[in-house]
């Protein structure tokens, strides 16, 4: 039986990682799940699931939350410090990392420093610390097996190829909602639209930022700490489709690519049995359905923030880190309707030109490097 910890269990990821667990339930068991604001929706989850231990991160919903479990043996705790404490609980064995943003930084660390399993959905801690975290993964001998869709499916492309060397990964993008409108109307799109994804039924935040194709650059980054491969051979390549979830191109030619129907569910699935595989009640892909699949070059001017990331990578040192900060303010205040969807972009480019940079950043430094660019950020969001 594997012990799971959900971090961040009342999100989109955190409810279909409980789906899987639901469908394997002689496999793995929840031993921990934590919500920000959520009471409701893990006071059900806990009732559920019965997991040891259960964080509430906003403070004032303690007495609630706890109120409501009064009649279970389950530990509730509250605040931030507590979603790192869970974390090393020993009747943990996998801790499954769906925070959204660099919230999720620190409760990942302390997974790591504990020697378990990341499941990763967060790719803002591989953005923001990647080499850091990376580091510590290594020296820690803790595991960590992708979560989100592309890189999930770069993972399965190269499992059985050992040290076979990667000549480019082909990372693949929706597009997005506004794919196919000109610079004059991207002017004019509002939040509402950038929140109807093609394809995937997302969180908000990663829906805004998969319209705007921040989500792209990051991925890139992502894939460049997960798989040591540099931007340079890190390919965007656009299919409106998603059914191919990213491949691998090796040096005699050969591209390895996963299908599937878009479904979250599969990549979480793999990331808690690997390398087995197991049944998963889902719909099926069928190729005869879909017809066609297409692939268009990324257009960089419209989707200013797929350069930028490019451009960070390149930079470097706490770059991402500033980037990502910088993504969070103007991507929450694109959502409130504060700033129009170019304005966006330029939030990006003048906090990465003004905040300090540093090429040898160490964890605290992404911590001043986190507060310092959310505050330029913010000054440009006015
Ligand atoms: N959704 C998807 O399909 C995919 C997501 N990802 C990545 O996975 C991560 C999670 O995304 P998603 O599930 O969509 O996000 P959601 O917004 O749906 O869920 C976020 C979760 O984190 C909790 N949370 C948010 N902020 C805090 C905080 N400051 N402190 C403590 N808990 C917090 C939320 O609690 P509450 O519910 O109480 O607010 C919720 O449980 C992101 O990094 C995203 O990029 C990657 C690939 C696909
Ligand atoms: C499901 C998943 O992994 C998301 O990251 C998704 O890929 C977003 O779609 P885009 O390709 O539009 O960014
Ligand atoms: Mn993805």
């Amino acid at each position: 039986m594997k012990k799971i910890a959900i971090i961040g269990s009342t999100g989109s990821i955190g409810t279909q990682s409980l789906d899987v667990i639901r469908q394997h339930s002689d496999l793995f068991e929840a031993r921990v799940l934590t919500a920000n604001n959520n009471a409701d929706l893990l006071i059900s989850q806990a009732r559920e699931f019965k997991p040891d231990a259960v964080v509430i991160a906003n403070e004032s919903k303690y007495d609630y939350v706890s109120e409501a479990l009064s009649d279970l043996p389950i530990k509730v705790y509250a605040g931030s410090q507590a979603l790192c404490d869970v974390v090393e609980m020993p009747s943990v064995d996998v801790v499954i990392a769906a925070l959204v943003g660099f919230a999720g930084l620190p409760s990942t660390i302390s997974a790591i420093k504990a020697g378990k399993t990341i499941a990763l959905a967060n790719k803002e801690t591989l953005v923001v610390a990647g080499e850091l975290v990376t580091g510590l993964a290594w020296k820690n001998k803790a595991p960590i097996l992708p979560v989100d869709s592309e890189h999930s499916a770069i993972f399965q492309s190269l499992t059985g190829e050992g040290k076979n060397k990667i000549e480019k990964i082909l990372l693949t993008a929706s597009g997005g909602p506004f794919r196919n409108l000109g610079q004059e109307e991207l002017a004019h799109v509002t939040s509402e639209q950038a929140l109807k994804h093609p394809n995937w039924s997302m969180g908000a935040k990663i829906t805004i930022d998969s319209a705007t194709m921040m989500n792209k650059g990051f991925e890139m980054i992502e894939a460049k700490w997960l798989f040591g491969v540099s931007p340079d051979k890190i390919e965007v390549v656009v299919h409106p489709e998603s059914i191919i979830h990213s491949a691998v191109q090796f040096e005699d030619g050969s591209v390895k690519a996963q299908l599937g129907v878009p479904d979250m569910r599969l990549p979480i699935q793999y990331a808690l049995s690997y390398p087995d595989r197991l049944h998963l009640e889902a719909s099926r892909l069928n190729l005869f359905d879909i017809g066609a699949l297409h692939f268009e070059h990324p257009d960089f001017e419209r989707f200013r923030p797929l350069k930028l990331a490019y451009n960070a990578a390149h930079k470097g040192g706490n770059m991402p880190c500033i980037l990502n900060a910088a993504n969070e303010v103007a991507n929450l205040a694109f959502r409130e309707g504060r700033i129009s969807f170019p304005k966006l972009s330029e939030v990006l480019e003048i906090t990465m030109q003004t905040a300090t940079f540093s090429a040898t950043p160490t964890l605290d430094t992404y911590y001043d490097t986190d507060v310092e660019a959310r505050r330029i950020a913010e000054e440009f969001c006015q």
